[in-house]
């Protein structure tokens, strides 16, 4: 029988084929406009990994987009496994995953500690001396003689909730299109059909799911069924992204504190399905747009983040609409790299 290549044969399906490197472009630099508060520190929700710091000089590798936030958090005995870099030490050493399992090496080697750069990177393993942690050695995981490797968490969950044209969608889809954006539109919902939102999500090939008010005896039920479709993705963030439907007490039950909505204005002034046209009617000469959490009153939950836009004179409904839009959408981006940051093992807490 011809041998199979091993090296293939031994990666998991899930394995990455190469390690990233993990900084993003599109956090928040300062001077870019706009104000923000810090985001609540709100996480995967599965099990999210609370990673070890780096070490100065460490790099962090990103783990494989496929692996979801409800796997459990890697370890030595379940990490992916890249290969050895030979330049990296003098001797290669017998890496244990090469030996043929027998009765006695069926258990995972205990990797050895130090002499490969890092005074206590493991030797003796398949991981780069780089990915190991400063304390990759230490505590019960060195009683234990297993390490456990820094690697990043995976991509934020996010469902994206649209009932319109979607450009705000179209923003956040193409940042998630960048692997070190951190974050991934696992699905589309919407209160309506036929909507371009919801083609450019087909487009992209996520999945998408329509729940209609009127297809339900009462707004409890329809709320009920809109949070059921949601939970199918097991988001970490809910995003209404033009959202023209106010969500119950059901959906925040599930949702609260984790579900952000944009609106064109900036709040708390013309809350509501009509801030543009309520606030020309106002002879406002300066609005813009807000990202808020939202909570169960109209746009009256947490403030995150704002920026704002000149009314012109002869402004219209649709013309200020466009102008502000062009602005939500890079602040939704943005804000959305924040909840990157700022959660658990995110690079804000690394
Ligand atoms: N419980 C909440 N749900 C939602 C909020 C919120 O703050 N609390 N924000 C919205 C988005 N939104 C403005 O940002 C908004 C959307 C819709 C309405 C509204 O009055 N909707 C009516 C229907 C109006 C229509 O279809 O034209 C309704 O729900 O019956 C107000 C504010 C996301 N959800
Ligand atoms: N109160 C909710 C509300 O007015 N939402 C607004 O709908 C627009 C959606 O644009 P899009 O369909 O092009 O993304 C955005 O301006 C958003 O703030």
């Amino acid at each position: 029988m011809p041998r199979a290549d091993v090296s293939a044969r031994r990666r998991p399906p899930s394995a990455p084929r190469r390690w990233k490197r993990w900084p993003s472009r599109h956090r928040r630099t300062s001077g870019r406009g706009g104000t923000s508060r810090s985001l609540p520190s709100v996480g995967c929700a599965g099990s999210p990994a609370r990673l070890p710091r780096r070490g100065p000089g460490e790099r962090a590798l990103r783990r494989p987009r496929s692996a979801s936030c409800s796997e459990p958090a890697p370890n030595a005995l379940n990490a992916p496994k890249p290969s050895c870099t030979p330049q990296t030490r003098s001797r290669r050493p017998t890496s244990p995953s090469r030996r043929r399992p027998t009765k006695s090496t069926a258990r995972p080697a205990k990797p050895i500690c130090g002499g490969t750069g890092h005074p206590r990177a493991p030797i003796g393993c398949q991981v780069p001396p780089q990915v190991a942690s400063k304390r990759a050695c230490e505590g019960p995981q060195r009683a234990a003689g297993y390490h456990r490797w820094v690697l990043p968490p995976s991509p934020l969950r996010l469902v994206v909730l649209v009932s319109g044209s979607g450009t705000l969608l179209q923003a956040l889809l193409d940042a998630c299109a960048d692997s070190t954006y951190g974050a991934k539109v696992v699905a589309v919902g919407a209160d309506r059909d036929g909507i371009a939102g919801l083609e450019r999500a087909e487009k992209a090939g996520i999945p998408t799911f329509v729940r209609r008010v009127r297809d339900y005896d009462s707004r409890e039920e329809w709320d009920r069924a809109l949070a059921d479709a949601v939970a199918q993705y097991r988001p970490d963030w809910v995003i209404s992204a033009g959202f023209m439907k106010l969500v119950g007490a059901e959906f925040l039950a599930r949702y609260g504190g984790r579900m952000l909505n944009t609106h064109p204005a900036l709040l708390p002034s013309f809350p509501g399905a009509h801030a543009v046209r309520d606030s020309l009617a106002h002879g406002v000469k300066v609005t813009g747009c807000t990202v808020m959490v939202v909570d169960e009153g109209v746009d009256t939950g947490p403030i995150i983040a704002q920026r704002a836009v000149d009314v012109i004179a002869g402004d219209t409904e649709d013309s200020l609409h466009e102008r502000i839009k062009e602005v939500e959408r890079d602040l939704l981006v943005t804000t959305v790299a924040d909840l990157v940051a700022a959660r658990p093992g995110g690079r804000a807490d690394r």
